[in-house]
């Protein structure tokens, strides 16, 4: 039998019985199979996942302990590949997990592994070419490949590139062969694309960006005359990725893009299937936005990641770089769960990455290690030794370490024959001239200084320019006495992980440059450094080599715990997790966005009509979208809207249509609207539907009689002490309402302000007046409880209705609008038989029963009963200066019996404009989309 992880859940035992309780789910222990309605949070879900995990490890665990015989496990066969590591085991395919359950049956978890598509730039393995068929594999270098080798949870394929160029057609099939075996799939870079691409476009630009060191100085202007073409290579290569990943793709799987060279693969992936499960990690650091807006392809890159269900970066720093990145380069929302496009969450979190700390410990053991150990502890007996272990990149700062260590060489001549510095400097991405020019400037500094300290016996540093087998590496970690990390940026830096791991029984002393995301977490026991400070470098050195005992051995057991506990295995689980509640999420928002206005319903429903309303909102509806991609942040183009050019005509057609009723309902002020509407023939509303007139007509007031504005005074005063500390904002006042609007300002700045400001508003002068504090996407808005679109909208109905005489009901109400949440209830007015809170999940889209007014619409309903109360209490409204205050209700001259709206479910159109939630039947991506409906709708007459 096997069984899917959704089972898993129904063969609880007293453990994570206790943990399901205390889920928040009292008495709902089976809820996660049940079909309760109950929608556990985002906590509650990982929580779950996190003990269905260690449920199914402890499983897996008590499999291990199976006689060898009972388990169906793999052994890789690598007679033909050596392997750097020599240890083949990590590339293990997955293996047969198997249980008994308590009925003796048994259980077959194989089926319970995700799968999980890796895809990075580089294998886990290079390919080295013996002849025409023949390949050797060898394992790359780097913190990327440590890190998921350590991940064995899932059922993982590696996509990547083999490092080599494989122009002929029999090599390549014959190192897809191989490669298979290792459950790697090659992607296939010609040396063209890879010089542009990998060594130029990643290495030579990305790189040293997002480390902030700026583009190579040298070759700036030759880089950045490339950089178009590299660029192009990039986005090639990413899609050659892709064609990859959607070959070997199935229903299901976890797709894991990783790093800087894959940024654009998201978009790629997700072009093609819009349901595929995708997560992104970068292992660098992401600049500050400052930094990343350098770039020529900063849209571009932010766009294609965003396009991924979840972006993790190792610290919580970079996260915050990059939705930072997202608000000011791409003008998008930065919420506390991520960055919101148009509707579409992408998750950003920090997933600090681990090591599989217990290989190294076990390691440890191995009578390998131990004879390297031996080995190392003679040759450097009676001398402290201090350890580098780096790839040989500009990031490492390992002319800085070089540096110190002179420096504390320089003023500690005691220590001179007694320390020894190991630097093991592994050769990387040596084909780019950075790295080369880097390579010599190391070698020179290191033969100043043994020519200044050495003796014929003994030289102060040992530099190595290669890279080390596992057993060599491990034992070097165990037996020397401080490491020296000076990396000037690190996403990460593994070493100073496994340098911990390796040191339980020395407490070696770690000295981590604050610039290091390890940093974060191994700060506490650390000595933390800043390695453009040399002085500081040098005394941190006398620091370590002198600390006492338990000193060390404090600072080592807090470090070794974090080790222990936070491992690769525990940060791939958990970045799947988090990418799998992703998705479920997403889809219970998605049943809460209206889905797209069907055009040609609705423009079909509207040429079978004969009495039509169009209600139409004005900003962001019918003028130009909200400008935000790409902006220029410091235009201000105009603080009042206008109508688009391009709707100009169809307006005026369907406002010349003697079936047809124009009514712009805006909470614009109503000389906005006369500059804009005057020579149309429609209906304005002003100031959400306080203020009406027909062009042809003067404005009157529909504004309830007993609407108190005392409070405008005291908020005006804290709109203008606003206005004046945010540079680029603004106030209005308008009859019925104030707003200060920082559209223009910076964005992060406004927001603070605004959040300041609301807090300002709340202790004082609104705290008991009966106002809303409407909160748009960059403004601030105080009005009146009473005013809103749909509190408005029976009286203007029935001004129009008396106005034009109608003799018909209207059967045809299309209502369109950029609104906010506040006057939303403009959409329900038309749908009595829900309340405005509605959430959308729950509202029937197109509803099938017909209703008439006759039949209970609120309008007709309204308008009845408005009529009756104000004859019956004989209500009247003033004239006050030029405008008449309406007395709607006695207007009404309909019969008993007879209605103003016949509305049949399929002839009402409610629908949100740009909005991501909303209560409208249906939606419109931007204010393009009006027009495309507008211009159908006027040709159909
Ligand atoms: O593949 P290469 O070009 O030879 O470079 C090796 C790797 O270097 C980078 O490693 C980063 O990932 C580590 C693990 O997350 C992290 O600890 C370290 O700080 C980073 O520098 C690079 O990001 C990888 O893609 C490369 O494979
Ligand atoms: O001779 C060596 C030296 C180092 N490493 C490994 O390279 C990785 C370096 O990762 P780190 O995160 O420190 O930096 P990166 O090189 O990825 O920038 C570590 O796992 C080391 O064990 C290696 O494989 N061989």
């Amino acid at each position: 039998m096997s069984i899917s992880s959704q089972e898993i859940c129904i063969l609880p035992n007293k453990n994570n019985l206790a943990l399901l309780q205390t889920n928040g789910m009292p008495g709902n222990l089976y809820n996660i199979c049940s079909n309760l309605p109950a929608t556990p949070t985002r906590l509650e879900r990982l929580l779950r996942d996190r003990e269905l995990r260690k449920y199914s490890k402890c499983l897996n665990d008590c499999e291990a302990e199976l006689p060898s015989s009972t388990q169906d496990c793999f052994s890789p066969d690598l007679e033909t590949s050596t392997c750097w590591f020599n240890d083949e085991e990590l590339l293990e395919p997955v293996s047969a997990s198997r249980s008994l359950n308590d009925d003796g049956e048994r259980l077959d978890f194989r089926a319970s592994k995700q799968r999980l598509l890796v895809v990075a730039n580089r294998l886990p393995v290079s390919a080295v070419r013996h002849g025409e068929d023949s390949w050797q594999l060898e394992m790359s270098v780097g913190g990327l490949v440590t890190a998921l080798l350590g991940v064995k949870e899932f059922d993982t394929r590696w996509i990547g590139w083999a490092g080599v160029n494989v122009p002929d057609e029999i090599g390549q099939k014959a190192l897809a062969k191989a490669l298979d075996e290792k459950r790697c799939i090659p992607v296939f870079l010609d040396e063209e694309v890879v010089h542009q691409y990998y060594n130029g476009y990643c290495n030579n630009i990305l790189w040293p960006l997002f480390h902030y060191i700026g583009l190579p100085q040298e070759d700036r202007l030759a880089t950045t005359r490339s950089f178009q073409s590299q660029f192009d290579a990039y986005k090639k290569a990413n899609q050659l990725f892709a064609d990859v990943v959607n070959e070997h793709y199935e229903e299901g799987d976890v797709v894991w893009c990783h790093d800087y060279h894959l940024m654009f693969l998201p978009k790629c992936l997700k072009e093609r299937n819009s349901k595929m499960k995708v997560g992104w990690f970068l292992h660098t650091p992401f600049p500050s936005s400052e930094i990343h807006r350098m770039l020529p392809s900063r849209l571009e890159l932010l766009r294609s990641v965003l396009a991924a269900d979840l972006v993790g970066f190792h610290t919580y720093d970079y996260a915050r770089h990059f939705v930072s990145a997202c608000t000011r380069i791409l003008g998008l929302e930065g919420t506390p769960e991520g960055v919101e496009d148009q509707g579409k969450l992408t998750r950003i979190a920090a997933f600090p990455v681990g090591i599989d700390s217990e290989r190294f410990i076990k390691a440890l053991e191995l009578p390998e290690v131990q004879d390297h150990m031996k080995v190392l502890k003679q040759r450097f007996a009676g001398r402290k030794v201090m350890l580098g272990v780096d790839r040989l990149d500009m990031i490492k700062g390992i002319p800085q370490k070089i540096l110190a260590f002179e420096k504390f060489l320089e003023e500690n001549p005691n220590w001179r024959n007694k320390v020894v510095l190991l630097q093991i400097a592994v050769p990387s991405r040596t084909d780019v001239p950075e790295y080369q020019k880097l390579t010599s400037q190391v070698h020179e500094i290191v033969g100043r200084i043994n020519g200044r300290f050495g003796s014929l016996t003994a030289l102060p540093i040992h530099h190595l320019d290669r890279s080390l087998d596992f057993h060599e590496l491990c034992a070097l970690y165990a037996v020397t006495d401080v490491a020296l990390v000076t990396s000037l940026r690190d996403g990460m830096n593994l070493v100073s992980y496994e340098y911990v791991a390796c040191q339980e029984s020395k407490k070696g002393v770690l000295i981590l440059s604050e610039f290091a995301g390890a940093a974060q977490s191994l700060g506490a026991g650390a000595i933390l450094v800043n390695p453009w400070n040399v002085t500081e470098v040098a005394s941190s050195i006398g620091y370590a080599l002198n600390m006492p005992a338990d000193e060390r051995e404090k600072r080592h057991h807090h470090n070794f715990k974090h080790v222990i506990s936070h491992t690769a295995q525990e940060w791939a689980a958990t970045f799947v997790s988090e990418l799998n509640v992703t998705i479920v999420e997403a889809q219970l928002r998605t049943r809460q966005i209206p889905p797209p206005l069907p055009i040609e319903v609705a423009v079909d429903r509207y040429s079978c009509s004969n009495n039509r309303l169009l209600i139409l909102g004005f900003n962001a509806t019918l003028t130009e979208p909200v400008d935000t991609l790409g902006r220029k942040d410091s235009q201000i183009n105009e603080w009042e809207p206008k109508l688009r050019p391009d709707l100009q005509e169809p307006l005026r057609k369907l406002c010349d249509d003697p079936k047809t009723t124009v009514l712009i309902l805006s909470g614009s002020a109503r000389n906005v609207l006369d500059d804009n509407f005057s020579d149309y023939n429609l209906w304005l509303a002003a100031e959400n539907g306080m203020f009406l007139r027909v062009t042809t007509g003067d404005w009157m007031t529909t504004m309830p009689e007993n609407l108190s504005m005392e409070w405008v005074d005291s908020v005006k005063n804290v709109f203008e002490y606003f206005t004046d500390r945010t540079p680029r904002s603004q106030f209005e006042v308008r009859e019925t309402s104030l707003i200060w609007n920082y559209k223009y300002s910076d964005v992060e700045f406004g927001r603070l302000q605004a959040r300041d400001l609301l807090q300002h508003l709340w202790t004082g002068p609104i705290s008991n007046a009966s106002l809303d504090v409407v909160q748009g996407r960059r403004s601030v808005e105080v009005r009146s409880v009473a005013v809103t679109k749909g509190a408005a909208i029976d009286r203007i109905l029935g001004e129009i209705v008396h106005n034009k005489g109608m003799k018909e009901p209207i059967d045809y109400v299309l209502c369109i609008g950029h609104f906010l949440t506040k006057d939303e209830d403009i959409y329900t007015f038309f749908e009595p038989e829900l309340p405005s809170e509605v959430p959308a999940s729950v509202r029937p889209q197109v509803p099938t029963q017909v209703r008439t007014s006759t039949a209970g619409s609120r309008a007709a309903l309204l308008l009845k009963q408005n009529s009756m109360s104000a004859v019956e209490q004989n209500k009247s409204y003033s004239i006050d200066g030029d405008t008449l205050h309406l007395m709607v209700t006695d207007r009404i001259s309909f019969q008993e019996g007879s209605s103003v709206l016949d509305l049949q479910a399929n002839d009402y159109f409610s629908c949100s404009v740009a909005r991501k939630r909303s209560n409208s039947r249906y939606r419109l991506q931007s204010s393009d989309e009006v027009v495309t409906l507008l211009r159908e709708l006027a040709d159909h007459r």
